[in-house]
C-alpha cells in the first residue's frame, strides 16, 4: 500500500479540513504499550513494542501531521529519527518537523535528529527545540543553546520555569504548526493526559497495544483520575487489529 490507510485519513479528516484554534495546533497523542501498560523496559530501555504493521501505521500517522513532538527524556534515551523510513517503497508522505521539548537544553548536538538534518542532501524539516529560559543569567545554558543552533537546531525559548503545555502549544501554533503528533515519552504522555482532562487540548488519542508483558520494572505513564476522567474527555471512535497489535483511537468529547 503506497497511500495513507483509509481509516487513518478518515480519523483525522475533521481536523485536516478545518482551521485549528488560534491558541494551539490540532493534537494527536499516540504511543505503543504492552498489555500491562508499559511503554519501555526497566530503566527506560527502548523496546520494539509495535509489530511491523502497526509501526508502518505510526509512520503513516506521522505523515499526516505538520510536526512531531517528543520530550528530551526520549530524545536522550532513544536517539529517535522521527522520520517516515518505515513507509513502503514508492509511498509519498510529507515528513513532519521534529520538535523536542527540552526544558533544560539537554539535547545532544550529535543526536540523529540533527545529524540527519545536516547530513542529508534532500533535507527534511529543521528540528526545533523548545526550552525554558534559565531563571537567572546562565553562561553554560547560553553555550548549550549556541552549540545546538550551530548543529542545525532552531531553539525556541519560553519564559523561565516549567511553562504549562498550553503555553508550548500556543507558541507552536504561533509558529505555524497546524497539527502536532505527540509520541512520548512517559512524562510527556502523563502531562498531555493531565492537560487534556483540564483543557481538552488533545483531539485524538491513538494507543497501540502489543501482545507483550513487560513486567513491573517497565516504564508506565499516569492518567490523572483515569476511571472517572477518561470517558469524560474522550470517546472511542475506532478499534482495529493492525497485524498482531490492537489499535484503539479516541477523540475528544
Ligand atoms: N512506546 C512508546 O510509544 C514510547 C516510549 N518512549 C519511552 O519513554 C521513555 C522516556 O520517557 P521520559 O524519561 O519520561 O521522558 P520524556 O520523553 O517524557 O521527556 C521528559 C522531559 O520533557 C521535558 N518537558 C518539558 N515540559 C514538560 C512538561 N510540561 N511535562 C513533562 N515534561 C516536560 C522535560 O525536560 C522532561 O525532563 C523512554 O524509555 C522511551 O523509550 C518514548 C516515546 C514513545
Ligand atoms: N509506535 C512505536 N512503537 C514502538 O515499539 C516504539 N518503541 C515507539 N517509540 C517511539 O518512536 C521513537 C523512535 O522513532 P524512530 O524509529 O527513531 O523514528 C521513539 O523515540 C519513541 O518516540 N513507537
Amino acid at each position: 500500500m503506497t497511500t495513507v490507510p483509509e481509516y487513518l485519513s478518515s480519523l483525522l479528516a475533521p481536523y485536516r479540513a478545518t482551521e485549528p484554534p488560534p491558541t494551539r495546533p490540532f493534537v494527536t497523542l499516540t504511543f505503543a504499550q504492552s498489555l500491562d501498560g508499559k511503554i519501555a523496559g526497566a530503566e527506560g530501555k527502548q523496546l520494539a513494542i509495535s509489530g511491523h504493521e502497526s509501526l508502518v501505521m505510526t509512520h503513516w500517522l506521522r505523515s499526516l501531521h505538520d510536526a512531531i513532538l517528543v520530550g528530551s527524556g526520549t530524545a536522550l534515551n532513544d536517539d529517535p529519527q522521527l522520520n517516515l523510513r518505515h513507509l513502503p517503497p514508492g509511498a509519498v508522505g510529507k515528513p513532519p518537523r521534529p520538535i523536542v521539548l527540552d526544558s533544560r537544553l539537554r539535547l545532544s548536538p550529535t543526536c540523529k535528529l540533527l545529524t540527519n538534518y545536516t547530513n542529508e542532501s534532500g533535507r527534511g524539516p529543521q528540528p526545533w527545540v523548545v526550552a525554558y529560559a534559565p531563571a537567572s543569567p546562565d553562561a553554560e545554558w547560553d553555550i548549550r543553546r549556541e552549540v545546538l543552533v550551530r548543529s542545525g537546531a532552531r531553539v525556541l525559548v519560553l519564559p523561565a520555569g516549567e511553562s504549562p503545555l498550553t503555553a508550548v502549544l500556543t507558541l507552536l501554533r504561533a509558529e505555524g504548526v497546524r497539527s502536532l503528533m505527540v509520541e512520548g515519552g512517559a512524562q510527556i504522555i502523563s502531562a498531555f493526559f493531565a492537560a487534556a482532562s483540564e483543557t481538552k487540548c488533545v483531539d485524538t488519542l491513538l494507543i497501540t497495544t502489543a501482545p507483550l508483558i513487560v513486567g513491573a520494572a517497565g516504564v508506565g505513564y499516569d492518567v490523572p483520575g483515569a476511571s472517572a476522567d477518561l470517558p469524560r474527555t474522550f470517546r472511542v471512535v475506532e478499534t482495529r487489529l493492525v497485524g498482531r497489535d490492537s489499535v484503539v483511537a479516541f477523540q475528544t468529547t
